[in-house]
């Protein structure tokens, strides 16, 4: 997901020699009747460097004198290596975030190298911008994906895909997956694996200091949401919370570990051209190293399945299924284009969700008086045992509000967002060209007292609706993005959350270990925990494991 993040792909792209590929331009060309290829054309435009002296014509620039970009503030090219390659400004991107907006205001511009990148941080822009966009939206560049892609015989899946063939994987997509009513349907799959969290967390903290500590909650929790999403697009168990974690689950984990923990590396892939790999061969071959082992993995539970179905059918048995039968069945993508979309689907739906759960259960830790206020809601709606299901999560609002206020607040796990604009826009009275890179600033927004009083208190009754007229959600945070490209894995993620936040907080009081000092968010690709975080769980009176 780190692709997501703008600067960061910026970064990459910045090195790349290529603007715009000839053989595209002819498809593209070929292609300019439909809207969709419209869109595309532009998006693709945004592969050519832009000029910041560019204004609008006269005649749209008469009442307001619009401004160019070369007007527009920003830290100097020379600054931003020195804070990005220096003194590790990657993994302090939110921070820089917030200091960028006070130094420059809300809307400034940022130069790595020959790419200009504006930064957008003011709710009602970042509003506009979203409004304004096409049928196909470009997030970033994403040449190193499509190269592995090109060089495997792969297809690309829904997020390193573009224009009409993203097009047509999101509307058999959006179809299954985009509405709460459609994931309620997985809630029994996600409950076995919640019982499983339960249970895991009664083994470790049994193991860990005082009988009451989990250590490094993060582990359990990525555990937690890469068996939940695997329970629903693959349609089976990986046995991540077991004891002993199988074999090829255990190579999967280790692959997703290189591809961000090896970030900065992998990062780098995109940016080393082409002809210094020779020289430089690392990166690029750990990229290729860790995209092996996720599409490997993927194909594998795929075929599993495939093989089923074909079996279910020669027996003459009825086929039913989930996500991953209907998709097999239907034959709406081809079978690479499935492996590619689970395997994208995967690697966006693990960290995302884990590390909003570690920062959820951190919070409700360090404030009593919120997890008891929560505590008392989960009980008086569904009592001290009921296993609550999709269905329940609506008579739970502080439930939600504790997923909004940790996500859409205080750790966005993705603390920017990218757009390369389609067509020319007036922003904040500057003239953006199409094609610029445009970095939505989520984190600073999320922060800014402007849209949320008292932004630096946790509270997650604030998102609590009083009447429909009162409503709080808005640009300020869109932690799922927005729009026609916004995440078609939310409601998976929320349905993971709420039902295992819910029990949680039913089954134990959650406290902060001794062990622990307060832990600070850090930029690791996604907004995630700079140490592990250590929590008590100590078993509710009422209920005993
Ligand atoms: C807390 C959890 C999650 C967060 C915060 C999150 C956030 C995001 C964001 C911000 C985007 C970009 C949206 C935009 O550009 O407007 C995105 C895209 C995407 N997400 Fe998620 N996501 C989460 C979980 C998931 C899960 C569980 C899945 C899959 C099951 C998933 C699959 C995807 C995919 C495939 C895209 C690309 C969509 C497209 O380009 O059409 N995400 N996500």
């Amino acid at each position: 997901m780190a692709i997501l993040n703008p600067i960061m792909n910026v970064c990459c792209k910045n090195f790349q020699s290529h603007p715009l590929n000839k053989q595209m331009s002819l498809i593209l060309r070929a292609l300019h009747k439909s809207a969709a290829s419209e869109a595309l054309r532009i998006s693709a435009a945004g592969q050519e460097a832009i000029s910041e002296d560019l204004i609008p014509p006269a005649a749209a620039n008469k009442t307001a004198r619009i401004k160019s970009l070369k007007e527009m503030p920003g830290p100097s090219t020379v600054g931003n290596l020195i804070e990005f390659f220096y003194r590790d400004g990657f993994s302090r991107i939110h921070e820089i975030q917030m200091e960028h907006t006070q130094k420059y205001g809300k809307i400034f511009k940022s130069r790595f190298g020959p790419q200009l990148v504006v930064s957008v941080a003011d709710r009602d822009l970042v509003a506009q911008v979203l409004r304004a966009e096409g049928v196909a939206p470009q997030r970033a560049n994403m040449e190193s994906w499509k190269e592995y892609r090109d060089l495997r015989g792969r297809s690309t899946g829904l997020i390193s895909a573009e224009g009409e063939d993203w097009l047509k994987m999101r509307s058999v997509l959006r179809q299954l997956i985009l509405r709460p009513r459609d994931v309620a349907v997985f809630s029994d799959d996600v409950n076995k694996v919640v019982d499983d969290l339960v249970r895991r967390v009664c083994e470790l903290r049994s193991q860990g200091p005082g009988g009451t500590t989990v250590l490094n909650v993060n582990d359990l929790f990525f555990k937690y949401a890469m068996e939940a999403v695997a329970a629903i697009l693959y349609e089976c168990r990986l046995g991540c919370l077991e004891n002993v974690i199988p074999q090829d689950t255990q190579e999967y984990i280790t692959a997703l570990h290189l591809m961000f923990s090896s970030f900065k590396t992998t990062m780098y892939a995109g940016a080393i051209p082409k002809w210094l790999r020779p020289i430089i061969p690392k990166p690029w071959e750990e990229f290729c190293k860790s995209w092996d082992g996720l599409f490997k993995f993927s194909q594998i539970h795929v075929d599993n399945r495939l093989g089923e179905i074909k079996a279910q059918l020669e027996r003459g048995e009825e086929v039913k299924g989930g996500l991953l039968t209907h998709m097999l069945v239907t034959k709406e993508m081809n079978l690479e284009e499935i492996y590619a979309n689970m395997t994208e689907m995967l690697l966006a739906g693990v960290d995302t969700t884990s590390f909003t759960m570690s920062w959820a259960t951190y919070l409700l830790a360090c404030h009593p008086q919120v997890q008891q206020q929560i505590y008392e809601e989960v009980t008086r709606t569904l009592g001290q045992e009921a296993v609550p299901t999709a269905d329940d999560v609506p008579r739970l609002p502080l439930i939600r509000g504790l997923v909004k206020e940790t996500l859409s607040r205080l750790f966005p796990v993705l603390p920017g967002n990218g757009r390369i604009t389609q067509d020319d826009l007036v922003v904040g009275g500057y003239f953006i060209p199409k094609g610029t890179q445009l970095a939505l600033c989520h984190y600073s927004t999320s922060w800014d007292e402007d849209n949320f009083l008292s932004a630096a208190d946790f509270r997650p009754d604030r998102w609590i609706r009083k009447d429909t007229t009162d409503r709080v959600d808005n640009f300020g945070s869109i932690p799922f993005g927005y729009g026609i490209r916004s995440c078609i894995g939310r409601r998976i993620a929320e349905l993971e959350m709420h039902l295992a936040l819910t029990r949680l907080i039913q089954r134990f009081h959650i406290g902060v270990s001794p062990l622990s000092t307060e832990v600070k968010a850090k930029t690791h690709g996604l907004l995630c925990p700079s140490a592990p975080i250590n929590l008590q769980f100590t078993s509710r009176e009422s209920w005993s494991p």
